[in-house]
């Protein structure tokens, strides 16, 4: 596997080695002690996540107040642009955002610790998505950012994408900074 550092700190990318013959393929998709030897991911998975999504849809910025999760993202068929943004305030990249294309070729993954907000959106007709995360999904706990936020100005390669009604009505970064430094000092 080769792990390849992003602009954010502790968010990662990795390339899965790829093990290919008359078959087909095969790979790790995870493995607890290689991921935490070369990727510095130790905390456990629990949950298992896939949501499946056609073109133009967007999931996100999503996130967990009180239990955050970190999540390790990857696309078993389609292809999608998926987006990490680094709400830690005490975080040298707080506030940063990285992307990545993900997809059922490129087989590649990435890591978006806990404290980060995550959303994608669907670039191939169809897009069937699966993540693992470090905590359980907590109903009301769940919060997000606005996926057009002027201050993160993220590159999204689509407009007008296909949203939730709760992702409709997501505040912007600047609404929530005090909710976020008022967690940190608890
Ligand atoms: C996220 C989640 C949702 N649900 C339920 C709640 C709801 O009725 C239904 C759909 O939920 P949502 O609309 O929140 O699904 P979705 O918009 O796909 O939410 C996901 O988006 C991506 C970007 C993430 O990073 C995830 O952590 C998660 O927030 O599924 C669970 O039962 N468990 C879960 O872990």
């Amino acid at each position: 596997m080769k792990v390849i550092e992003t602009k954010l700190k502790d968010c990662v990318v990795i390339e899965p080695t790829i093990f290919r013959d008359q078959r087909g393929f095969f790979f790790e998709s995870f493995n607890a002690k290689r991921y935490e030897e070369n990727a510095g991911i130790k905390l456990n998975f629990v949950q298992d996540n896939r949501s499946f999504s056609t073109r133009g849809v967007l999931r996100g910025l999503h996130y967990q107040k009180k239990f955050p999760q970190g999540k390790l993202v990857s696309v078993i068929s389609g292809e999608v642009y998926d987006v990490a943004v680094d709400l830690r305030p005490n975080s040298p990249t707080f506030g940063m955002y990285e992307s990545i294309i993900l997809s059922g070729e490129n087989k590649l993954q990435f890591y978006v610790p806990p404290g980060f907000a995550h959303g994608f959106c669907v670039l191939s007709e169809e897009a069937d998505f699966c993540y693992k995360c470090t905590d359980f999904y907590t109903p009301g706990d769940e919060a997000g950012i606005c996926w057009d936020d002027s201050t993160l100005n993220i590159s999204w390669p689509i407009s007008n994408p296909i949203l939730s009604d709760k992702d409709l009505i997501l505040p912007t970064l600047s609404q929530i900074k005090c909710d976020l430094l008022s967690r940190e000092t608890d």
